[in-house]
């Protein structure tokens, strides 16, 4: 008797785990390919994914490849062992039309939204558009795209900022002397100081290229340059970072790992137990305060006239005052929301345009040609400049408009994939493609592979399209699948009576997303990466380095980051122009 009952209860409690185990099996929708191997383990497909990201060091470059070998244009990917599927959606149309029409089904992802939501809880990045505070959040820091803020406060401070850099580096290739030099961390720190300057006022003594530009000054060598083979990379020595800065660069760090964590909000609150990570934070929120402690004294001083925005934080501040005046309320700017909105600033303003500069580096070292006739652009576009023997004026810059500078931009934000695609949540049941997609599904719109950067995956009838995206038929067009690989500025490039034009529409990327969730500092970047382009290709020319200094492997981060940028630079003949 007790064997019998020692068996029915040892047979119900395996039943149980049995049941357990499959209930927790992956489940997909109905329909759309998967990976069948997947359904087998309840962690998905994340095992062959973290395989591939061990094997080529690119993680999101995995999902590319399952498209291709599902052979469809939308699949779906066990991505996360305690929610539904991910849908990715790897064609630029359907996506297009997602963004910018079917807003209402397609909200921010909440996927996505996890991954900030430790770091900048009240950030606006987070939120649904339906919920009533993103209006708020939007409303507070309207001013900083707008082109008088641009031109008058960011194009300057970027200019500055990235002027330093020059000298860094003028500093650097006297001492290099023809070795290459790797130029990652300087553009990521330069980059740092310009938004770090375009949200506070920052004195040039204090940026992190300054210290660095008058330590380079005092050396008249260095070891490494002394071997005999040219290509041996140039190590210089560093100026130590301050506090504040390394704390910003931890802190950005952490929210890049959170991206392709599968549970952000659970990682996050474990690292940040962290004492390092503590301590980031800890730095972060002082310097906040006091940077806030600062803008309130400046502003409450002076009159309404001269409480002009001399940074976003002005800007923001004078937001609120008026928000305030206009609810009859007194102001309230020690808040979370501030902090929050000015720190997002931060971190989205200097990762990814420093990034996607980065892979411009790269791309222009690796073809000679095009960097040429960037140069002769620049010869052409700024004949005041050329004629007085100088480098461009910020305003000069940020007013010009140079079809094959343009051209070159494009083409190194479309190459760069910077991000890899764009997130967002089925807010309600619907379909895609012909496909049933239910409530609370993520979707990954992908834009680093088929229809982008290679060839699309076969043809998708015209009527499984929804009717808005049939509608918008052709007003974008599409990339030659022979050459979309390709580096090629020129594709950017219309020609109509014998003049040459640039037009954005003439091929897709998804590189800021689109649509009202699209990326809030798109303008800031293309004037940064304006900038930065200019300034460094005036004054250096890039040569190129050996293979194996220019791989193309890639970190997937908060931004598609390259692991390599080494730069061998000479003085540029523009630059050689005023010597
Ligand atoms: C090359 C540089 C940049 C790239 C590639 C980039 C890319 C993106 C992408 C892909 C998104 C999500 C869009 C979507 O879901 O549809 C985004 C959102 C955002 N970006 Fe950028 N970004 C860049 C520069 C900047 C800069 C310079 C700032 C500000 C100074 C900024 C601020 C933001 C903010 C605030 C959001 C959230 C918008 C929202 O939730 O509505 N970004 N960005």
């Amino acid at each position: 008797m007790t064997i019998l009952v020692a068996s029915l209860l040892l047979g119900s409690f395996l039943s149980v785990l049995y049941l357990g185990y499959r209930c927790m099996l992956p489940r997909p929708i109905l329909g759309i390919p998967y990976n069948q191997e997947a359904t087998k383990n309840v962690l998905g497909d994340i095992p062959a994914w973290i395989e591939h990201e061990k094997k080529t060091g690119e993680s999101l470059n995995w999902l590319p490849l399952q498209a291709k070998k599902l052979n469809s244009p939308i699949i779906q990917i066990f991505g996360n062992p305690l929610t539904k599927p991910w849908i990715i959606l790897s064609d630029f149309r359907e996506s297009q039309d997602i963004l910018l029409h079917r807003t209402k089904e397609f909200d921010r992802s909440d996927h996505f939204g996890n991954a900030f939501k430790g770091l900048v809880p009240d950030h606006h990045i987070s939120m649904k558009t339906t919920n009533p505070q993103f209006k708020v959040h939007r409303r507070l820091i309207q001013d900083l795209m707008t082109p008088a803020f641009l031109n008058e406060v960011s194009a300057p401070r970027i200019y500055d900022a990235f002027t330093s850099l020059v000298n860094v580096w003028t500093e650097k290739a006297r001492l290099a002397n023809g070795h290459p030099f790797s130029a990652l961390d300087d553009v990521y720190r330069a980059a740092l100081d310009a938004i770090w300057a375009v949200s506070f006022p920052l004195n040039p003594r204090d940026s992190l290229m300054y210290a660095q530009r008058w330590l380079l000054t005092s050396l008249t060598s260095i070891n490494t340059t002394s071997s005999t083979d040219i290509n041996e990379p140039a190590v210089f020595p560093e100026v130590s970072i301050p506090d504040v800065a390394s704390s910003i660069f931890t802190l950005t760090e952490s929210l890049e790992s959170m991206m392709l964590s599968p549970i952000p909000k659970l990682k996050f609150w474990f690292m940040s137990q962290l004492p390092y990570m503590r301590r980031a934070r800890a730095v972060k929120e002082a310097t906040m305060a006091s940077e806030l402690e600062k803008a309130k004294a400046r502003f409450s001083s002076g009159t309404q006239e001269e409480r002009i925005a001399r940074c976003a934080l002005d800007a923001i501040l004078r937001r609120e005052l008026a928000a305030a005046k206009q609810e009859n309320r007194e102001p309230t700017y020690n808040t979370r929301t501030i902090f929050d909105e000015i720190f997002g600033l931060l971190i989205a303003g200097h990762d990814t345009t420093s990034t996607t500069a980065i892979w411009g580096l790269k791309f222009l070292s690796d073809h000679q040609e095009i960097q040429k006739k960037f140069r002769q652009a620049l010869w052409s576009g700024f004949p005041v400049a050329i004629a007085e023997c100088r480098q461009p004026t910020a305003e000069e810059i940020s007013k010009s408009h140079i079809p094959y500078l343009d051209a070159t931009q494009e083409e190194i934000i479309r190459k760069s994939v910077t991000g890899a695609g764009i997130w967002r949540t089925a807010m309600v049941d619907t379909v895609v493609l012909g496909h049933h997609i239910p409530k609370g599904t993520n979707l990954f719109l992908l834009g680093n592979g088929p229809d982008f950067i290679e060839p699309p995956i076969g043809k998708i009838p015209e009527d499984r399209r929804s009717k808005s995206c049939q509608e918008m038929n052709g007003r974008v067009g599409s990339w030659d699948p022979a050459d979309s690989n390709l580096f090629q500025p020129e594709r950017w490039i219309a020609k109509k009576d014998g003049k040459e034009s640039f037009d954005s529409t003439l091929g897709p990327h998804l590189i800021f997303g689109l649509g009202p969730r699209g990326c809030f500092g798109r303008r800031m970047a293309y004037l940064e990466l304006k900038i930065v382009l200019v300034l460094l290709l005036w004054n250096f020319e890039l040569q190129s380095v050996p293979a194996t200094l220019s791989s193309y492997q890639a970190v997937d981060k908060l931004s598609h980051q390259p692991r390599q940028c080494y730069l061998r630079l000479l003085s540029s003949p523009l630059n050689d122009l005023g010597a």
